[in-house]
């Protein structure tokens, strides 16, 4: 479970986080909507520590990413897997080679054991028979399934996407979801996932987090989410599925 309190960000003096607060629970696929320029990339950066917020709690089953010595935010890392926007694979690496990155510089396991973890995560995405290409070989989808596959290679207990459907036509980003949501499940992932795509949202947000201007200004479910009255969210809502 990770579980955010208070976040304030702000950047020369202007508030981009104002206070964000939420729970996100272990097996569960949550997500974190709004607006252009709400503060959803910054608030994930946050959360992965890639930026530090002034002020607030970020705990990774109880251990708080800001204030823990360095040990247990290496520890917290490691657990940590990341499907960044647009795939940000290595050009000049296969796809192979792509997805064992993280067992080269966080492990000394042996060549061979790093090249079968990083087939069976292949095969999970299924893709194993691209394993040998280069990124530019491949298509959009075939490159965010490369960065799921590189996102679990080291089973991680958290995984955060950012945009993870971005750039894809609607069936590819359904098969995305379904497997973004199945891995949650099977591994028992807490998995974090930042979107536009109201489809993305009635599919997959069984918690959902939605900011507008750097505040939380409503939290509920893809259940509940066509009943909630507030305006700004309705209106999100309609303009995103029109
Ligand atoms: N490194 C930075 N320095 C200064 N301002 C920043 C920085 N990163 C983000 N911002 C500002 O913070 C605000 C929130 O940005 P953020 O990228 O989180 O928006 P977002 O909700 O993810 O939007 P989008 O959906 O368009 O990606 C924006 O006004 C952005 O310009």
């Amino acid at each position: 479970m990770i579980k955010i309190n208070n976040i304030h960000k702000e950047f020369d003096g202007r508030v981009v986080l104002d206070g964000i607060s939420g729970t996100f629970q272990q097996g569960t696929t949550s997500m974190v909507i709004g607006g252009s320029g709400t503060g959803k990339s910054v608030l994930l950066k946050c959360m992965i520590g890639i930026l530090s917020p002034e002020k607030g709690e970020v705990l990774f089953d109880g251990r708080n990413m800001l204030t823990a010595n360095s040990e247990v935010v290496k520890e917290i890392r490691r657990e940590m897997g990341v499907l960044f926007q647009g795939g940000a694979l290595f050009d000049s690496k296969t796809v192979l080679e792509n997805v064992r990155f993280p067992l080269d510089i966080l492990t000394n396991q042996s060549l061979a054991e790093k090249n079968e973890q990083a087939m069976i995560c292949l095969q999970r995405v299924g893709l194993e028979k691209a394993a040998h290409q280069m990124p530019s070989e491949i298509s959009g989808g075939m490159k965010k399934r490369v960065g799921i596959a590189r996102a679990i290679v080291m089973n991680p207990k958290y995984l955060f996407c950012d945009e993870p459907n971005s750039g894809l036509d609607p069936l590819t980003a359904l098969k995305i979801d379904l497997l973004i949501q199945e891995i949650t499940d099977e591994f028992n992932i807490t998995t974090v996932v930042i979107s536009h795509d109201m489809n993305s949202v009635m599919r997959m947000g069984e918690y959902i987090m939605f900011l507008k201007d750097g505040k939380k200004v409503w939290e509920g479910t893809n259940q509940n989410i066509k009943q909630a009255e507030l305006p700004a969210l309705q209106e999100f809502i309609s303009t995103k599925l029109m």
